[in-house]
């Protein structure tokens, strides 16, 4: 008998709609998860609920209501056009679902429509190519979770990182040929930002990220190191893309505090302008998708820093979306991992 196949994708998910009150439910959700803000917690209790989460709610929301189009959030549709697109390209026996770690469609409900189908194998594939416990460790826990209650629990497979995954490469190089990168001053490499605290966890050498040579190498003890396969993704980008050291600078965005990642990418773009930049280019290797942290941070307020400081033209290269040979490299990561 042929064997039943259930792919999971899974993004981090975004509000329901621009308003208030539902950016406040999804920062709720998400800000209270014991892998994104992981402090003790009563301390994370006052820090997200008193604090961060009532004022951030109507400044988020202000932003949500610039990234919002005629399909909605491009987080959810562009996610919905990739499931669409990779189950196009499976066999029969292999279904294709989307779920979102916060906010809809919910974990919970999908993984409960994907429990009725009776599937011999779930694959669970996070949308994120650079492990972190805060995206990609959240969401293979929230899975197990909920699989752990079932009476009957299929043959499961998880996936954690593919950063170096060849195709992974192809696709974002073939975005950036897109542009014409010699007309450039400088090229920044923006990743999703993380606090140090969470990078310096995946060591049990009692050593800080800083002492594992992360900027320059891969080695057995940081490869899970967001930091590390952040700029090991920026090596394979730049040797395909034939950008020398001297024209590019990995970047890090969207702090909360100032104990994230450093350099911060709105400070490099600010920079550039300052030393006479006047094309920068932008690549986002963090994300899989376009969203709020590419077309609203960098696509908008990037370009104003920039233009504000002297700068006359940044340009974002879009992320991968549905590009044919992402949806191939998500073919091919299944195609190995499901059973015959
Ligand atoms: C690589 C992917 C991501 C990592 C790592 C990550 C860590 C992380 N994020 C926050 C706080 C916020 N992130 C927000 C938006 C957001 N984050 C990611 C991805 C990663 N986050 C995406 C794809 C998005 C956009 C979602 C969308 O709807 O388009 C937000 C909300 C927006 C805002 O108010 O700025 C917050 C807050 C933390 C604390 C964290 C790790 C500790
Ligand atoms: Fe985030
Ligand atoms: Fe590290």
């Amino acid at each position: 008998m042929q064997k039943k196949v259930g792919v999971l994708l899974v993004n981090l998910g975004t509000p329901d709609n621009p308003g208030v009150s539902a950016v406040r439910k999804y920062l709720f959700q998400f800000l209270n998860d014991p892998r994104v803000i992981d402090l003790p917690w009563l301390a994370r209790a006052i820090l997200v609920n008193l604090i961060i989460v009532p004022f951030r709610s109507f400044s988020s929301s202000k932003i949500y209501k610039m990234l919002w189009d005629d399909r909605g959030s491009s987080l959810l549709y562009l996610g919905e056009d990739l499931r669409d697109e990779l189950q196009k390209k499976m066999p029969d026996h292999i279904d294709v679902h989307l779920a979102m770690r916060y906010q809809s469609p919910s974990m919970e409900s999908v993984l409960e429509k994907m429990r009725i189908k009776n599937y011999d194998q779930i694959i669970i594939l996070p949308l994120y190519p650079q492990y972190a416990s805060s995206t990609t460790g959240s969401t293979l826990e929230r899975a197990m979770k909920i699989m752990k209650k079932w009476y009957v629990i299929p043959e499961v497979s998880m996936v954690s990182q593919y950063w170096d995954h060849p195709g992974f490469i192809d696709a974002f190089v073939e975005r950036g040929k897109q542009f014409n990168i010699d007309d450039y001053d400088h090229v920044i490499f923006s990743y999703h930002g993380l606090p140090v605290r969470q990078v310096d966890k995946v060591y049990d050498d009692g050593l800080p990220c800083d002492e594992h040579d992360c900027e320059t190498k891969i080695t057995e003890l940081n490869k899970f190191c967001y930091k590390a396969t952040c700029f090991a993704t920026t090596r394979a980008l730049v040797s395909r893309l034939n950008i020398p050291e001297s024209k590019y600078t990995v970047a890090f965005q969207s702090r909360l505090d100032k104990n994230w990642l450093e350099p911060f990418s709105d400070k490099i773009v600010e920079e550039q302008a300052k030393k006479g930049a006047k094309k920068l280019l932008v690549f986002s290797p963090a994300f899989t998708a376009d969203c709020l942290e590419t077309t609203v941070e960098i696509g908008d307020e990037y370009v104003e820093i920039f233009e504000e400081n002297g700068g006359e033209k940044l340009d974002l290269v879009p992320s991968l979306n549905v590009h044919p040979k992402w949806v191939e490299t998500l073919e091919n990561i299944v195609k190995k991992r499901a059973i015959a």
